[in-house]
């Protein structure tokens, strides 16, 4: 039997007006707001309406290849739970924190206890210097079984009582604990620690000063998203932003009623629009009924299994609701609105990467010229050795970030996403391909543009559309009329 939430049934009136799509103009001017904010680096793009593929980037002056188009700052991001255990980063801007040591030792500690899952990483959108080593290397394709070192050489790695020749040179923002005390997020700054707190984290986090209203359902809702899909995690941090950004305004609200207009005829729900209107200009569809059937799913079953998604979102959603549920903010617990929150991230998300530190120190290492290269080595050498493949493991997430998530897709793309040698944080760097004239569209691929058409197109209904790009127009199969 279908499952029914109770707040869709309630509230269809204040759900409706939360879903109802943004005019363009006001999706347009919001957006380009955002280009022009200080904090973020755009050069030459504007956002505009792209007839037929809703809306899109294009260049306002004329690029060079390689040219930085835009470093856009994500709305919400996290560091897959798997990958924390390899990586220790800002929780808010994913900037390695600590030192190289610290990094080392907390990974070599946690392998000793066997919860380690370090997995080899995406170099290949980083750093072409590793291709130039031997099979002698630290990036030898050769699998080496990793070498455990003595506990109490981890333990020194870890509390800074051992330091590795060089490892100055990498030197990393000391790690701040969480202010809400749940030993779970680390920042690079009181700075991040703070706008974490202010934007989600206060009533995310599961330490003793969290504004919860419950810490063990937040725990269990937290486990039941590691257990099944972590796209809940930041499903909930866009609840918990919409909340807490609606309490701000109500504040101002009250503080100067003259000023804030009464749009929607209720005070609550023109504010919570308001709150909203990030997530309002980048949702279209519900989870359950874009989502890509998988190949193991009959297409008979289809029905069956998005039930399934659908059921998977409630549990998700109760459990959420169980512990930051506010009555002011009401219609965002609503299966309809969890379900569009989901799929705008499920679909437009793009990877969290940045590099680590860890592996460049080594690269700087086999980069030394001998003698010195030796005698340095006879140090790192153990601790190269007890990491094993691992030692390159970057941070790894996913996240949404507003402006890059205008961009189309094509299969022969004119930018890309790509981390430059500075760009150590999550923040999205788009860089030009090739020259793009003012006016063109700025397009990415979302998938490796290379493969054979059949392979894209697979892969693309993951994005849940089917590419009309020039290139798959050329090589698809041909209409007959
Ligand atoms: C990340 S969004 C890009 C911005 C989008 N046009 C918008 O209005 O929000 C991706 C969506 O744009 C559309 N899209 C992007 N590139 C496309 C392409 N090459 N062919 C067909 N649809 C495309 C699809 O609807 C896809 O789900």
């Amino acid at each position: 039997m279908e499952i029914v939430c109770p707040i869709d049934a309630e509230l269809g009136t204040e759900i409706s007006a939360l879903l109802t799509p943004p005019s363009p103009a006001d999706v347009e001017e919001y957006l380009n707001e955002l280009i022009q904010s200080s904090s973020r680096q755009c050069n030459g793009i504007t956002v505009k309406q792209n007839g037929e593929l809703g809306k899109g980037v294009y260049a306002d002056s004329d690029l060079k290849e390689g040219e930085l188009l835009l470093k856009d700052q994500m709305l919400v991001g996290l560091q897959h739970s798997s990958n924390k255990i390899d990586c220790l980063v800002c929780s808010f801007c994913f900037r390695f924190v600590g030192s190289v040591e610290l990094q080392i030792g907390r990974r070599l500690y946690l392998q000793e206890l066997g919860v380690s899952a370090g997995r080899d990483c995406c170099e290949a959108d980083y750093s072409a210097e590793d291709e130039d080593l031997d099979d002698s290397g630290p990036s030898s394709s050769i699998y080496k079984e990793k070498v455990p070192l003595p506990k109490g050489i981890v333990e020194s790695l870890m509390n800074g009582g051992l330091k590795l020749p060089y490892s100055d040179k990498f030197s990393l923002p000391p790690a701040v604990p969480c202010p809400g005390g749940c030993k779970e997020a680390y920042y690079c700054s009181k700075q991040c620690a703070e706008s974490d707190w202010d934007l989600s984290h206060s009533l995310l986090c599961t330490g003793e000063r969290s504004e919860a209203i419950s810490r063990e359902a937040l725990v269990e809702f937290i486990q039941h998203a590691n257990d099944t899909n972590d796209i809940f995690l930041l499903a909930a941090k866009a609840v918990s932003s919409t909340i807490l950004k609606y309490r701000k305004l109500k504040v101002a609200y009250s503080e100067d009623r003259e000023k804030t207009p009464n749009v929607a005829g209720s005070p609550h729900l023109s504010l919570l629009l308001k709150a909203w209107k990030p997530i309002s200009v980048g949702h279209k569809r519900r989870w359950w009924d874009c989502i890509a059937l998988p190949f193991d799913v009959e297409p008979s079953d289809e029905a069956a299994f998005r039930m399934q998604i659908r059921e998977l979102a409630f549990t998700s959603l109760e459990l959420l609701k169980a512990a930051i549920f506010d009555e002011e903010c009401k219609p965002i617990f609503s299966l309809e609105i969890y379900g569009h929150i989901i799929a705008m991230f499920e679909l437009n998300n793009l990877d969290l990467v940045v590099a680590s530190p860890v592996e460049d120190y080594f690269l700087y290492i086999d980069d030394l010229p001998n003698p010195e290269k030796k005698e340095v080595e006879g140090i790192t050498r153990p601790f190269l050795d007890a990491l094993g493949d691992d030692y390159s493991v970057c941070c790894q997430g996913t996240a949404f970030y507003p402006l890059q998530s205008c961009m189309n897709h094509s299969c022969s793309p004119n930018a890309k996403a790509f981390k430059r040698e500075e760009d150590r944080d999550g923040q999205a760097t788009i860089i030009a391909l090739k020259p793009i004239s003012k006016g063109e569209e700025v397009t990415i691929s979302y998938v490796d543009e290379d493969l054979p058409y059949e392979e894209r197109r697979a892969l693309l209904a993951d994005y849940g559309f089917k590419c009309r790009c020039p290139k798959c127009l050329e090589e698809g199969p041909k209409l007959c009329d």
